[in-house]
Formats: C-alpha cells, sequence, structure tokens
C-alpha cells in the first residue's frame, strides 16, 4: 500500500519489486552490474558513461537513435569488452537483461524540442514506458528519470523546492517537453506504486560542459561558441530573466548518489548560483573575448523568468552538493569548444 504525504515527494510503496530474470542468475553471466543508459551518445549521457566504466565491476549499454547525440561522444568505449552501443529509439520496445536503468533519452535544447514536438512528446511518454516496462520485465532493481526544472514552468516560488507544483503552460510550445517530463514522472510512479518498481527522479537544472553540441542553441554553448568565433553574444529579451547553471561532473555525481542511495525523490540536482542572461554574457565576454559584442534580440514564447534549484534535500538525502563555480566551469568547456572549432587562444 501506498505511504502518501503532500506533493508527492515521500510517496513510496510497499509492494516488492518484480524478481530479475532468471537470466540474470545463469552460471553463464558475470556477476557484474549490467547498465543501461538511454541517451547514452548525449551530453550529460556520454559523461556518465566515462564516469560508470571507471568501475571494473559495471558493464554498460547504451541505446541512442543519435537524434542530438553522437558516437564521437563515446568512441574511447567503442570496443571495449565492458560497453555495447544499440542504434535504437525508445519508443519502440526493447528487451535486455540489465540491472540499472539511467534514462536519459531525450533531446533537451528547447531548439531541437520544439523541432518535432509530437515526437518529443513521445519519447517522454511512450519512450519512459517503455523503459518502465522493460525495468518490469526483467526485474531490473532500478530506473532513474532525468526530469527537469522545467517541470516547474515560469515559477512562481523561488528558488524552486520539490514540493512546489509548477506553473506549467499545457498548451504551448515547450508543452511537448515540460508536459511530456510531468507525464514521465507520474508514470514512474505510478509504476512504483502499482508494481513495486524501484525508481528515481531527478529534476536536473542547466547543466553545461565539455561534449555539448557546439550548434545546440542553448545559452551557454551559443555564448561560448559565438565569443570563439567573434560573433556577437545574442542575449534574448529581457536579459533579466535568470538561469542557474551546473557543471557536468557535478551533474554526473549527484546523478550516481541518487541511483546509489534510498531515495525516490524527485530530487533537484542543480547549482544553485543564480544569474542573469546578461551577467552570463559579460562573464563569458570576460573569460574568453574581452572584445566581443553583446547584442540583445527576440526571446522565445514561454520562456521562464526565473529560475534556481533549492538543493536542501540533496544536501540532506544525498549528502550532495556542487563543486564548480561557473567561472572555474565555462574556460574547461572554452578549452574543449576551442578544440573542436579549431580556435586558437589569443595570447
Ligand atoms: N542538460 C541540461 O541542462 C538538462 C536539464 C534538465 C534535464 N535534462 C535531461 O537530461 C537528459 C540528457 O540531456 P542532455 O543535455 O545530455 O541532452 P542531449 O540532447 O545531449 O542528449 C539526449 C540524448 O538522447 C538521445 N535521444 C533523443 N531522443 C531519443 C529517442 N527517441 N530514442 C533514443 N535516444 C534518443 C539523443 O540522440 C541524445 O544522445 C535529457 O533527458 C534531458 O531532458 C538536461
Ligand atoms: O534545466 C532545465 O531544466 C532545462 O533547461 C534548458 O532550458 P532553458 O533554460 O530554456 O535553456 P536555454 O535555451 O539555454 O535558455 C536559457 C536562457 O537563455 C536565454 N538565451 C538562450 C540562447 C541565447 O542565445 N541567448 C539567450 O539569452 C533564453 O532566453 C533563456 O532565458 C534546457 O535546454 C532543457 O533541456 C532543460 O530541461
Amino acid at each position: 500500500m501506498a505511504n502518501n504525504s503532500s506533493n508527492g515527494v515521500h510517496q513510496t510503496t510497499t509492494k516488492s519489486p518484480p524478481l530479475p530474470s532468471p537470466l540474470r542468475f545463469s552460471k553463464f553471466f558475470q556477476s557484474n552490474m549490467r547498465i543501461l543508459v538511454t541517451g547514452g551518445a548525449g551530453f550529460i549521457g556520454s559523461h556518465l558513461v566515462d564516469r560508470l566504466m571507471e568501475n571494473e565491476k559495471n558493464e554498460v549499454i547504451v541505446v541512442d537513435n543519435y537524434f542530438t547525440g553522437s558516437k564521437d561522444n563515446l568512441k574511447k568505449w567503442i570496443g571495449h569488452p565492458r560497453f555495447e552501443l544499440i542504434r535504437h529509439d525508445v519508443t519502440e520496445t526493447l528487451l535486455v537483461e540489465v540491472d540499472r536503468i539511467y534514462h536519459l533519452a531525450c533531446p533537451a535544447s528547447p531548439i531541437f524540442y520544439k523541432y518535432n514536438p509530437v515526437k518529443t512528446i513521445k519519447t517522454n511518454v511512450i519512450g519512459t514506458l517503455n523503459m518502465l516496462g522493460l525495468a518490469k520485465r526483467v526485474g531490473a532493481s532500478r530506473i532513474l528519470l532525468t526530469s527537469t526544472s522545467e517541470v516547474y514552468g515560469d515559477p512562481l516560488v523561488h528558488p524552486q523546492p520539490e514540493s512546489y507544483w509548477g506553473n506549467v503552460n499545457p498548451i504551448g510550445v515547450r508543452s511537448c517537453y515540460d508536459e511530456g517530463k510531468r507525464v514521465a514522472e507520474t508514470l514512474m510512479f505510478d509504476y512504483h506504486r502499482q508494481h513495486g518498481i524501484e525508481i528515481r527522479i531527478a529534476r536536473i537544472f542547466n547543466t553545461y560542459g565539455p561534449r555539448m553540441n557546439i550548434d545546440d542553441g542553448r545559452v551557454v554553448s551559443n555564448f561560448i561558441a559565438q565569443a570563439l568565433r567573434d560573433e556577437p553574444l545574442t542575449v534574448q529579451n529581457p536579459g533579466t530573466q535568470t538561469r542557474s547553471f551546473c557543471y557536468v561532473s557535478d551533474m554526473v555525481d549527484g546523478l550516481i548518489r541518487l541511483m546509489e542511495g534510498e531515495h525516490t525523490g524527485p530530487i533537484n540536482i542543480g547549482n544553485p548560483g543564480e544569474f542573469t542572461m546578461l551577467e552570463l554574457a559579460e562573464t563569458v565576454k570576460e573569460l574568453i573575448n574581452p572584445g566581443v559584442e553583446i547584442k540583445r534580440v527576440e526571446n522565445t514564447p514561454d520562456d521562464p523568468r526565473q529560475r534556481k534549484p533549492d538543493i536542501t534535500k540533496a544536501k540532506e538525502l544525498l549528502g550532495w552538493e556542487p563543486k564548480i563555480k561557473l567561472r572555474e566551469g565555462l574556460p574547461l568547456m572554452e578549452e574543449d569548444f576551442r578544440l573542436r572549432l579549431g580556435a586558437a587562444k589569443k595570447n
């Protein structure tokens, strides 16, 4: 029976989780932990794979349809005996014997998730259903969903704690993503209560770092690429909207702690350092190209005006907090973008 408290944050189940398939106990299987990472060819996914592969007891299987990810992000693992890469779309069913599932597959940059909104919502809803069905069928011990701070929409509570239900436009151009992730969270809890599946939900706040697509469209990658190309930094109006940026190594650390810890979540994983987009542009200009122009451009509909995670739960329940400040993370990303753009540092 479910043990409910307000806002779903502590909803748990007393149902026993499904048993792993007998195949997992077969003498032909190694005793390794087999981990599936959907969306593992993407930005966060590939960094997560790097970290998981460091543990020799882990076997990692990535499934990805390469919509926004790339094999290049995984090239150091291709051919490794503990690594497998499968071209697969999570909107189709999948059967692989695994112990843990990190479910990341979903385009994350607004320009990509708005490009084919029907596909985005299918990826969030059908993709998550398929992964939960897989967890149930093969008795995977845990499944983690990378949800988003966008479930808070244009938040009226600031900073955002997990108990806030959000302010989301259900029919806007961002809804395929925001509402898709909200349904994905619902599905996770329904499978947990109804079928005893062990779930984990991370609400990720804006994450940046090496390997982001250069023309990804998200603000940090845009500003760094623009600064390196000597193009004006495009601050969308009004420029006073805020975001809180988390460096990718901190994010991966938080995701693994959540998976291995004892709490279902949802738990916010993000860096509470909050910046306006104008402040971000000024910082990129100062650190990377003091001569570059800052240009004001039109914004897109339903852009959240403010966003900052309340990470009390992550601190208390996971012993996690981010270590890398924006001014430390930006130069690490700059280095990667310079290499990929072939832009040498000016003396
Ligand atoms: N980066 C962020 O700031 C951020 C913030 C909140 C939530 N998230 C979530 O984290 C996850 C990863 O984000 P990211 O920044 O690495 O994005 P990304 O676009 O770099 O990675 C997403 C990966 O999923 C793959 N994918 C997309 N649709 C798929 C499908 N139908 N089947 C199989 N693979 C598919 C893409 O090819 C890509 O490799 C996403 O679920 C995203 O919603 C990211
Ligand atoms: O962290 C999250 O939860 C979500 O954050 C982002 O969504 P968003 O914050 O809108 O990301 P950006 O496209 O990077 O925009 C951030 C801000 O920068 C501004 N921006 C963007 C691009 C640009 O060139 N200039 C600019 O000023 C936008 O108007 C917006 O206010 C991600 O893209 C989502 O995948 C993720 O789920």
